[in-house]
């Protein structure tokens, strides 16, 4: 353990009753941060020989007195200014013209009394020296003394004792700021003392209460930051600890000032080689806490560097991270699904799903394949969610979505100044966001040759460098990638890695296509029907071509069918309710069989009959343009399908293959405008025009 205080210093009076006496005072005040030893000018060897911090003397007079061979060089000395009380004080200020004896104990002592008392600012009295072995007692009927009433000659009847002379402020805001005990606590105390003496230097106690104020507001700032803080001189003195570092290192600023900061912290069993360099989270124990420690140099006085040293205890951090990660599921990086979600009456799929659990505990990676619209994420996420990374991100990335510089940006992230445009502060990637986590890699089969030896290092080594960056960032990431792509083929025409396919394949899965399992389908309907709550069962026509499809877009296709059947549901649905490229087929198949039957010739629900519109006869340029705007006023997307149903409500048939050709003609006449992906085509504001005029025409 610490003792109460470590900072030692020795008093040196001319008699050892004054050292005791100033000891007392320095005590009373001081005794909690500062150990005080007495010691009279004669035996000054005797307290050079124990290690001090500081000696203090009484005077300059017993400074000079001292032989220079005891005085330790090392040790740094202080004169002990002293002043009155005020109570003190009051006795004389008023005094009259005239002769006073000033008695004290040796004749030095009872010159500086005459003069701290000139200086306080009696002028108009003659004060004569008067000590015991004077060799002519002045001539004066009233003495003044500092407390040494024994030394007053007997014949004097009227005696003036202003009490023992106190110790300056001044000298104790001197020796408080050597040993950087200057705080809001030590103000207080220094404020009460002043309120009872007399100070010899307002001036410069003035400008201290400036600085202590500054002093205590900076600290008080420090106090509130939440990571601990220790500062230490040039010297390697503590000289500051904030009420974080107090608690992680269990000691008061007050036992540790002005120690040395190497053998505070071996003391305590703390490797202190981190106090060699400027560094930045080390990891260190502190009483069995795991901590991140930061320490920086700083030169502030020339070239001799001061330090700051940063605790925080990793524990919070971790859960100032899970905090985070956890705002980060509820953002989006969370999986959705449960295998309990996976609708199956399939066999094949049942067991599929049943191996699944099994490999989800594993922390081992998992490819699944499969093509488009099978369930692939879908497995992704029950995956996650059936893992011990459960509670943590689940992170899926498109890899096809994006082109690759960006691609690489997302998944890596980028330090500060990476790149023109670059967010300040850099940004974190993927990876580091799905940090015990999982993160799904969808059509990995995509990602060029470059991006294929970036995630290689990071499923081999556990390990991202961010774009622009040389930091090495462990990450712990569960790796589950999906593609509809063959990459055994893709390998051999060396499109993809071998290592890194055999990285990712440590798990397979192969979901089955919907063909391959028909049972599903009425099962799979079944749970959609019941998801869009509008219909309870489809017509057995319906089913039967539903069943009888190939389904290029499996279960996604599945889905979106119904959905569309949902929509276009007025009580009688139809055949050629269904979406364009089911009754396609359909009749396609039905075509090969019976060659001689029409492309579609039926009823519709309002008992319309719709023929495959006579092309000849129509302004098809018009009717698209009429159709797409129709669409966007009632909100609906402007892709082929919806142009062809809405076609339909008109009676009139019209093929994908003529839409496309169509807006293909109405885009290089700029009458539309296709954006890619799902926004589909807009009028251009010639497009409005035109629909404008003809309207007008008619
Ligand atoms: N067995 C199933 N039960 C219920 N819904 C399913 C099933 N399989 C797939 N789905 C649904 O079908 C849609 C497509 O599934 P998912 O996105 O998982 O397929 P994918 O193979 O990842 O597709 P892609 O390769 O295009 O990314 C999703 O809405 C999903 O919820």
């Amino acid at each position: 353990m610490f003792p109460i205080s470590n900072i030692k210093v020795a008093i040196i009076a001319g008699y050892e009753a004054t050292s005791q006496q100033i000891c007392d005072q320095l005590t009373a005040l001081w005794g909690a941060y500062i150990t005080f030893i007495p010691m009279a000018a004669g035996r000054y060897e005797e307290s050079m020989a124990q290690d001090v911090d500081l000696i203090l003397v009484s005077s300059h007079i017993i400074f000079t007195r001292s032989s220079p061979a005891v005085i330790n060089k090392r040790t740094e000395v202080q004169i002990i200014g002293r002043t009155l009380s005020k109570a003190g004080w009051e006795k004389i200020k008023n005094l009259p013209d005239g002769n006073y004896m000033v008695v004290n104990d040796e004749r030095d002592s009872a010159v500086e009394t005459i003069s701290l008392i000139y200086e306080l600012g009696l002028r108009n009295v003659n004060l004569l020296p008067c000590y015991p072995d004077v060799p002519e007692l002045p001539k004066a009927a009233i003495a003044i003394t500092p407390g040494e009433r024994s030394y007053v000659p007997s014949h004097i009847e009227h005696v003036i004792d202003l009490g023992e002379r106190v110790v300056d402020i001044s000298t104790m805001v001197e020796m408080l700021t050597r040993f950087h005990l200057l705080n809001h606590e030590t103000t207080l105390i220094l404020n009460e003392y002043a309120k009872n003496i007399v100070s010899r230097s307002q001036g410069l106690q003035a400008t201290m209460q400036g600085l202590i104020h500054t002093k205590n507001l900076f600290e008080e700032t420090l106090n509130m930051v939440q990571d601990g803080v220790v500062t230490y001189d040039e010297r390697g003195k503590i000289t500051f600890l904030n009420k974080v570092a107090e608690e992680i290192l269990a000691l008061p600023f007050s036992r540790v000032a002005n120690r040395d900061i190497r053998l505070v912290l071996r003391e305590m069993r703390i490797d202190t080689s981190f106090l060699d360099k400027d560094l930045q989270n080390q990891l260190i124990t502190i009483r069995s806490q795991n901590i991140l420690v930061n320490n920086m140099k700083i030169l502030s006085r020339g070239n001799v560097a001061e330090g700051v040293i940063t605790f925080k205890i990793a524990k919070e951090v971790e859960e100032l991270e899970l905090k985070l990660r956890t705002q980060l599921r509820t953002n989006g990086h969370t999986a959705r699904f449960h295998f309990s979600d996976i609708v199956t009456n399939s066999p094949l799929m049942k067991r599929l799903v049943s191996r699944a659990q099994r490999m989800a505990p594993n922390d081992l990676g998992v490819l699944i394949l499969g093509e488009n619209g099978t369930g692939k994420e879908l497995f992704a996420h029950s995956l996650h969610n059936a893992s011990l990374r459960a509670n943590f991100p689940f992170v899926a990335v498109n890899c096809s979505a994006l082109p690759e510089s960006l691609l690489e940006t997302e998944l890596f992230g980028y330090e500060d100044g990476a790149f023109t445009g670059a967010k300040k502060g850099g940004k974190p990637g993927l990876f580091e966001q799905a940090h015990r986590g999982t993160i799904f890699l969808d059509e990995i089969g995509d990602i060029s040759p470059h991006l294929q030896t970036r995630l290689l290092r990071v499923v081999q080594q556990k390990e991202i460098i961010k774009v622009g960056g040389t930091k090495v960032l462990p990450v712990d990431v569960r790796v589950i990638a999906a593609t509809n792509r063959n990459l055994v083929t893709m390998m051999k025409e060396d499109k993809f890695r071998e290592d890194l396919y055999y990285r990712l394949k440590v798990l397979q899965i192969e979901v089955p296509p919907l063909r391959e399992r028909k049972e599903d389908i009425p099962y799979l309907v079944q749970h959609f029907l019941k998801k869009k709550k509008v219909l309870a069962e489809l017509p057995e026509p319906i089913m039967a071509a539903i069943t009888q499809y190939q389904w290029p877009g499996n279960i996604r296709e599945l889905e979106n069918t119904i959905e569309y059947l949902s929509i276009m549901n007025e009580g009688d649905l139809q055949i050629e309710d269904l979406p364009f490229s089911i009754g396609d087929s359909i009749n396609q198949a039905a075509s090969t069989s019976e060659k001689t039957a029409p492309l579609i010739e039926t009823n519709d629900s309002s008992g319309q009959k719709l023929v495959p519109a006579d092309y000849a006869e129509l302004d098809v340029e018009r009717l698209l343009l009429e159709l797409i705007l129709e669409a966007k006023i009632k909100g609906l997307h402007t892709g082929r399908k919806n142009l062809i149903k809405l076609a339909r409500e008109r009676g009139i048939l019209l093929t994908e293959s003529l839409i496309r050709k169509q807006v293909d003609l109405l885009r290089e006449k700029g009458l539309v405008n296709v954006q890619i992906g799902r926004a589909g085509c807009q009028l251009t504001t010639r497009g409005y025009a035109y629909i404008k005029n003809q309207e007008q025409e008619d």
